[in-house]
């Protein structure tokens, strides 16, 4: 949608550039969007998009200059649907994978990718891949059509089922280009990003007219840019359970402490949104504080105080918390997972012991009880709720946008509550950490009252 009378153009702003067919080949002929004879939409003026609408990276900026913002401001291509569009239908062989750990709404995905293609676009060649990349080579496609996924959204994980692991660049496009495939909708998270890369980039080497879309899938909402992932927000719900039973638990012991885990391998946001929600938790321990247990400020020191005062308190650990204090063998030290990931030690089933041997050793003729409750699989292992459920379907439609419209080497998702289209080796690079020294760290410290874990 473009608009004459604004005071800000294209020259203005550092729009990040998204690689596109014609890029590869000029002479490429275009089709009428079928969306234009669609009986259900009414393309108003403005309904289909230019290049010329834009999302901003950042719209919260600081006028007085005390933190820098870039100038130009970022910007991104909008996501939706375009006039012309580079594929025919009639052409397309479209394949869908899910790759790494389950989260709520993949399924979601997979049945708007299958839906959209077919009614908005009428494409009729729909593949899934089984099992992740390794799929790719080592199974059949397996055919898709609407009547077939129609209930996914009701379901938790993934019907075309996942893997670690498996990423062999050549055996996948070798695959890929046996199979026919011309449109890759790639859905995983920051590993499968950096997969998505290499694929891009190998298909641009043999000059395939494929377009790439990477669909960001992450529980522990650690991929960066996007607002936020699709299935964090009914992970952080499902916590809320778990969290109760800890408090429940702890308040009706003498000197109760009630101790979840919680998923974030390597970030906190759901122990951290988990937490601000719940409003029970007394201590949240993140991958990105370096807490530790003895002396002033620590959380032995905290926790005497909060037995004292409330005579029970809940502590939430993030599983990939304190790891570099947690002592371990030399084989601990280097274990990886299939794709390459460090393989954590249990945090919370450390902290339970030490707890009971400070309490045992500091106050031996007091009771005390320690619950810990680890609900990591069951936050993930569910069905979307309703506002993920409608996230995951305006993914799947604006990944099928901008492949129809000949865009490939991409990722899509919301910035600052709109749809947009993100260079994937850019969200292939970005990670979404927990800043501890913002206003939502300052918030938790307020209702948590827990120490900050700053040595003095
Ligand atoms: N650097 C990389 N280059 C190519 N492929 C990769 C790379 N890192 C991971 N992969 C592949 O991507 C897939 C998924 O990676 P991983 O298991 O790390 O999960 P993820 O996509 O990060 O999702 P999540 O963290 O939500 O579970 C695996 O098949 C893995 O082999
Ligand atoms: O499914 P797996 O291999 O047990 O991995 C669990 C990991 O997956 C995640 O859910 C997503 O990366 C992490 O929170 C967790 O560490
Ligand atoms: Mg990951």
């Amino acid at each position: 949608m473009s608009n004459s009378s604004s005071s800000i153009s294209i020259s203005n702003v550092q729009l990040q550039h998204i690689t596109h067919l014609t890029n590869y080949n000029s002479q490429i002929q275009t089709h009428t969007n079928p969306l234009s004879f669609n009986p259900f939409f009414r393309t108003f003026p403005g309904f289909f998009l230019t290049s010329s609408d834009i999302v901003l990276r950042h719209n919260v900026l600081d006028l007085s200059g005390t933190f820098p913002s870039p100038n130009p401001p970022l910007a991104y291509h909008r996501a939706g649907p375009r006039n012309q569009i580079l594929f025919d239908p009639a052409t397309v062989r479209a394949s869908i994978v899910t790759c790494g750990g389950l989260c709520p709404g993949m399924n979601t995905v997979i049945r708007e990718l299958v839906v959209g293609l077919w009614e908005l676009y009428g494409v009729r060649e729909i593949f899934g891949i089984k099992a992740g990349y390794r799929g790719f080579y080592s199974y059949d496609p397996v055919r898709l059509n609407p009547k077939m996924v129609d209930d996914w959204h009701k379901r938790g994980g993934t019907v075309l089922e996942t893997s670690r692991g498996g990423f062999d660049l050549k055996k996948i496009v070798d695959a890929i280009q046996n199979h026919g495939f011309n449109q890759l909708y790639i859905i995983g998270g920051d590993g499968t990003m950096r997969g998505a890369v290499e694929i891009f980039e190998e298909l641009k080497q043999r000059k395939l007219y494929i377009s790439v879309v990477g669909i960001p899938k992450t529980v522990d909402n650690d991929v960066g840019i996007i607002d936020r992932s699709f299935g964090f927000q009914t992970a952080v719900e499902m916590a809320q359970q778990a969290i109760n039973a800890a408090h429940v638990e702890a308040e009706s012991a003498v000197n109760g402490i009630g101790l979840v885990k919680l998923m974030g391998r390597s970030t906190g946001h759901i122990a951290l949104h988990a937490t601000l929600s719940s409003r029970d938790v007394d201590c949240c321990l993140i991958p990105e504080i370096n807490f530790y247990l003895e002396g002033k400020g620590g959380l032995f020191e905290f926790l005497e105080d909060r037995l004292k005062e409330m005579g029970h308190a809940v502590l939430v650990v993030a599983e990939g918390a304190g790891q570099d204090i947690i002592p371990r063998t030399e084989s601990q030290k280097t274990e990886k997972d299939e794709s390459g990931n460090p393989v954590f030690l249990d945090v919370a089933g450390w902290l339970k012991s030490e707890l009971k041997n400070w309490w045992s050793r500091d106050h031996p003729n007091e009771l005390f009880t320690i619950k810990y409750i680890d609900p990591t699989y069951m936050i993930r292992a569910v069905p979307p709720n309703a506002t993920d459920n409608s996230y995951c379907t305006l993914l799947a439609h604006s990944a099928i946008h901008g492949v129809m419209a000949g865009y490939t080497g991409f990722v899509c998702g919301p910035i600052n509550g709109n749809y947009a289209y993100i260079p994937v080796d850019e969200i292939a690079k970005a990670k979404n950490k927990v800043d501890t020294r913002d206003h939502k760290w300052s918030w938790v410290r307020s209702v948590s009252n827990q120490p900050d874990f700053i040595r003095s």
